[in-house]
């Protein structure tokens, strides 16, 4: 049985005092039935590796570039998120592919330069609702995850995020059927192009709009492996009670 994975990306929110929050999560969760990871800003990375050291929970990034060093001024590397005793990164993310034009090649490549430092990319992929309400949804999804991940993709390597861009910090949260259906496609694909055996590894997560109050139903969705949670992964009084909805499970 793979283990399930709570993750938060707290996107660029947090000075120094948001640390407590993390410490108040590593206290609140010294012996989880799932995994915790938590994306602060890239400030806080090394900060917040040294507080969870000892404690099980990762620490990982909410972005990369594709090179390990270099003349890339305001970028940082895998390299340099792994140095960090961080264990993952974010690539891919909406509001990446929106702001800063990402397109899957390059999220690909991000995502490869991930593997290459020993880093789990966390690869984002979601619809606009213009997407959706043209029912262009499973094409949306079936050509970022085919663009976006590396062909080297395996369960510790690589997780992928559902996140359907109109769910994300609105409030709005697609039917359980939708969630279901996404994921299902999603694991579809993936099997097609890497094979069963390793496949059934790749977790599979649910982001957008995920609070206490609606992750447990999320979770009984099959094929949901967890969660990436944003807004609600900012204080440990939110966080906690997603987390232990996710342990309710297994
Ligand atoms: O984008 C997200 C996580 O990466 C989701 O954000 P919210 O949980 O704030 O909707």
């Amino acid at each position: 049985m793979v283990r399930k994975l709570a993750a938060g990306n707290w996107k660029m929110n947090g000075t120094r005092a948001a640390l407590e929050e993390l410490q108040a999560l590593a206290q609140a969760h010294s012996d989880p039935a799932v995994d915790i990871l938590i994306c602060p800003p890239a400030t806080l990375l090394m900060s917040a590796a040294e507080l969870v050291s000892g404690h099980p929970l990762d620490i990982g990034a909410q972005d990369c570039h594709t090179a390990p060093s270099g003349a890339h001024t305001g970028d940082i590397s895998a390299p340099m998120i792994a140095d960090c005793g961080a264990t993952a990164v974010i690539v891919g993310h909406s509001e990446r592919r929106e702001d800063h034009n990402e397109s899957n090649d390059l999220i690909r490549a991000k995502a490869e330069s991930a593997h290459a430092a020993g880093l789990t990319a966390i690869i984002c992929i979601g619809e606009t609702l213009a997407q959706r309400d043209a029912g262009q949804t499973l094409d949306v999804i079936a050509d970022q995850l085919q663009g976006s991940t590396p062909d080297g993709a395996t369960g510790v390597n690589t997780v992928i995020a559902y996140e359907p861009v109109w769910a994300i910090g609105t409030g709005k949260v697609p039917s359980l059927e939708q969630i279901g259906e996404v994921h299902d496609f999603i694991r579809e694909k993936l099997t097609a192009r890497f094979g069963a055996d390793n496949v059934r590894t790749i977790r599979l997560l649910y982001g957008g709009s995920v609070k206490p109050a609606n992750a447990a139903e999320i979770f009984a969705v099959p094929n949901v492996d967890g969660a990436l949670v944003g807004g609600a992964s900012l204080t440990e009084a939110d966080f906690s009670p997603i987390i232990k909805s996710l342990e309710a499970t297994v």
